[in-house]
C-alpha cells in the first residue's frame, strides 16, 4: 500500500529524471553503466532474503546455455543456478520489476529503442563457479537489447572475487563487484562479458530489456 511520505523515506520508488539521464548517457557513450545504491538497502535486503529462501527450498535450477530445445548444462561454461521471476510472486519482486519498467519507459523516451518488456531471473553462483565470456543476444533471436544485473551481496570485498568483467571494444576491461544495491547495465549484443569465480555465495537478479520481435 502506498502512504504519503517524502522522497527520502522511499528512495527510488520512482527513479529521478537525473538518474535516468545518467544511465542513458553512460549506455550510449560507453555501452555500459554502473549505478550504486540503485536499490534501497531495504529492498535489496528483502530480495536477498527471498533469493536465499528460494535457494534453500531448491527452487533455483542449474542454468543452461543456448535456447529452447537446444539447452545444455555446461558447468564449465556457466555455473549459476537460476529462477525466472513471475509478476506477483512477492512485494519485493514486484517493486523491483516496477523500477525496471520505469527505466524501460525512460530509455524508450530518450532513445526510441522500442523496448517492449523486461525478463529477469534470480541467479546464484556457488563459490568457485563462473560464466565464461559471452554476449547476451541469441543467434536466432535479437530481441534482447539491454542487459541489467542487480547485486544482492552485503559487504563484498575485492578479495572475494566474483566481479562482472566487461570487455568494451578497443578499451581496457572494466570490472564491477557484485555489491548489494548496485546496478550494472550494458548493451546485450555488443558487450562481451564474464563472471569471475568468487570465494563466497554470489546472489543477483539478471534481466533483459527486449524490443519488439
Ligand atoms: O551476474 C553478472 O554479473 C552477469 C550475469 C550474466 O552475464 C548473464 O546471466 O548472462
Ligand atoms: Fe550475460
Amino acid at each position: 500500500m502506498h502512504t504519503a511520505s517524502s522522497a527520502q523515506d522511499e528512495p527510488h520508488t520512482h527513479l529521478s529524471e537525473e538518474l535516468e539521464q545518467r544511465i542513458g548517457n553512460d549506455l550510449f557513450d560507453h555501452g555500459w553503466s554502473q549505478q550504486d545504491g540503485f536499490l534501497s538497502a531495504d529492498l535489496s535486503a528483502a530480495l536477498a532474503d527471498e533469493c536465499r529462501a528460494l535457494i534453500a527450498a531448491g527452487a533455483l535450477k542449474k542454468a543452461g546455455i543456448g535456447r529452447g530445445g537446444e539447452q545444455t548444462i555446461r558447468p564449465d561454461i556457466r555455473g549459476d543456478h537460476i529462477l525466472w521471476l513471475r509478476r506477483g510472486q512477492s512485494a519485493a519482486c514486484d517493486h523491483y520489476l516496477q523500477l525496471m519498467d520505469q527505466l524501460r519507459v525512460a530509455l524508450n523516451r530518450s532513445f526510441f529503442l522500442g523496448l517492449e518488456d523486461y525478463e529477469s531471473h534470480f541467479a546464484f553462483y556457488p563459490p568457485g563457479t563462473s560464466y565464461q565470456t559471452h554476449l547476451d543476444r541469441f543467434r536466432d533471436d535479437d530481441k534482447r537489447t539491454i542487459s541489467a544485473v542487480i547485486y544482492l551481496n552485503d559487504a563484498w570485498l575485492p578479495e572475494h572475487g566474483g566481479a562482472l568483467r566487461m570487455h568494451p571494444e578497443g578499451k581496457a576491461a572494466v570490472e564491477v563487484l557484485p555489491l548489494a544495491g548496485r546496478l550494472a547495465l550494458f548493451l546485450s549484443a555488443r558487450m562481451p562479458h564474464e563472471v569471475l569465480p568468487a570465494t563466497r555465495d554470489r546472489l543477483s537478479l539478471a534481466g533483459w530489456f527486449r524490443r519488439r520481435g
